[in-house]
């Protein structure tokens, strides 16, 4: 088991595993196996895994987006039986509304919530803020960089202040400076607000950089293999962090452990593939 453990944890997993029919419909395929974890309130986690190993179903099943076969996931100790406003959800791909403007995609998230139109906008604002995108409240999605997109995105699951905010390779999708840069910004934000954070990512660094703790997935069936407490210290995010000591230690047996698994995985894959994980 993973987590804190005299604090009633915000997200819980006990045992769970899940199954998909396999092509043939013959029998079932487990992605998941037998997963135990718990994040504190508060609490920043980042999950690394070769590919295929089931970290977005996992993240899929904590946003209740699909039921385990078995075992059970709890927030607050309640069970997750679906999607709700208490979790916020970023995807790798932005998932914007095409024909709103980033403030109309900020405030769709209130609309759900059933919050009044004047609140909807000085929230939406205030978010866009947040994420560096006061000045482009008015623009349509096509109108802004790929960065931009994703900062609404996390500007709109801000918006209804969930609890908990998972994350699927959000950054993914992003070149590397722009990557950093929002890095930087989310660490900010979680920072202001202590929001608990579950992020997926195939990168050590940015699991390193943001996590403050980090789990790394076994190869298919997919389970937790380690958790490993980050300790950078105070971290000064205008100074190239990644080159201290610590955080290259941090980074080296982090990829040890994830270079066995990745390697076990193109076994069982029959060729080279998975080794974007050990980036
Ligand atoms: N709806 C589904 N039906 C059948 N199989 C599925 C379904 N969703 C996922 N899988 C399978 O479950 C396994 C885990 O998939 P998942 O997308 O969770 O892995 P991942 O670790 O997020 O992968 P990646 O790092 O490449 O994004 C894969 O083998 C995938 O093909």
């Amino acid at each position: 088991m993973t987590g804190t453990p005299d604090v009633q944890p915000k997200i819980s997993l006990r045992g769970v595993t899940k199954s998909f029919p396999d092509r043939e419909g013959s029998g079932a395929f487990t992605a998941l196996h037998d997963i135990d974890i718990d994040v504190a309130p508060g609490e920043f986690v980042t999950i690394v895994g070769p590919s295929g190993c089931g970290k977005t179903t996992l993240l899929d099943l904590v946003g209740g987006l699909t039921e385990p076969t078995s075992g059970e996931l709890r927030i607050d100790g309640r069970p997750i039986t679906g999607p709700g406003l208490d979790r916020g959800i970023v995807f790798q791909q932005y998932a914007l509304f095409p024909w709103r403007t980033a403030q109309g995609n900020v405030e769709f998230g209130l609309e759900a919530k059933g919050v009044g139109r004047r609140e909807r906008a000085r929230r939406a604002r205030e978010v866009l803020a947040l994420v560096g995108l006061a000045a482009f409240a008015d623009r349509y999605p096509h109108e802004l960089s790929g960065g931009m997109k994703q900062r609404v995105a996390i500007a709109r699951s801000l918006a209804y202040e969930p609890e908990v905010l998972l994350m699927d390779e959000p950054f993914a999708a992003l070149d590397a400076q722009t990557r950093e840069q929002l890095q930087v910004e989310l660490r900010s934000i979680w920072q202001r607000l202590s929001t608990t954070v579950l992020f997926i990512t195939h990168g050590i660094e940015e699991a390193i950089f943001l996590g403050q703790r980090v789990l790394i997935m076994t190869s298919r069936p997919g389970q937790i293999k380690e958790s490993v407490a980050v300790d950078l210290g105070e971290v000064d995010t205008t100074t190239d962090v990644r080159s201290s000591p610590d955080f290259v230690a941090h980074r080296h047996r982090i990829w040890e452990s994830l270079h066995d698994e990745v390697l076990r995985s193109t076994v069982l894959a029959g060729g080279p593939t998975g080794t974007e994980a050990t980036r």
